[in-house]
């Protein structure tokens, strides 16, 4: 039978099934091969927040925080270390994040949270791609390093 989470449906259609993910509220044609809530193996769209530092060596080191980011590398992933700790400590995780995000985060999508909205496979860098994917929702990322900078990853659907 199906992997928990999914719901086998019929198209009015053209009267086949398909399958509908009650985690994300997303529907199918595929049979899915894993739980709706785990790995991201056979998602075509997740929905993440970051939190990004950019540093010295970013493709564009600078952001709607400061036009010249000269911090170096290590000084970025132990500002994100730091946040990490913050984040782990909160009563409420996500919230915290968001928090951070909103203040500290050097993505134009730092006013929403860090909010990216849902993005599919080859939209982003690839190891903010494979990391995304293999995330569960409500899960965080360890540090992913980009061109861009370092980044914490939530997946929020
Ligand atoms: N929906 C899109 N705007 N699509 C373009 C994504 C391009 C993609 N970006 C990345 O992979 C990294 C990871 C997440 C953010 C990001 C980088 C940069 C910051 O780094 P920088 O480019 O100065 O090096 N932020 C962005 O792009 C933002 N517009 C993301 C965004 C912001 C608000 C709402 C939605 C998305 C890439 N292929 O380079």
């Amino acid at each position: 039978d199906l992997p928990s989470g999914w719901e086998k449906r019929m198209s009015r259609t053209n009267n086949t099934p398909y399958y509908f993910n009650t985690a994300t509220g997303r529907s199918q044609w595929e049979r899915p091969t894993s739980s709706a809530f785990g790995k991201g193996s056979n998602l075509t769209e997740v929905r993440c927040a970051h939190i990004l530092v950019k540093h010295s060596g970013s493709r564009n080191p600078s952001s709607w925080r400061s036009d010249h980011i000269t911090r170096s590398k290590e000084d970025a992933i132990n500002i994100l270390n730091g946040y990490i700790e913050q984040i782990k400590a909160s009563a409420n995780p996500y919230k915290e994040f968001q928090t951070i995000a909103k203040e500290f985060s050097d993505c134009s999508s730092a006013k929403r949270g860090g909010d990216l909205g849902l993005f599919g496979r080859r939209k982003m860098q690839k190891p903010f791609e494979d990391a995304s994917f293999a995330l569960d929702v409500g899960e965080m990322s360890p540090i992913v390093d980009t061109d861009s900078g370092v980044h914490i990853i939530w997946r929020i659907e």
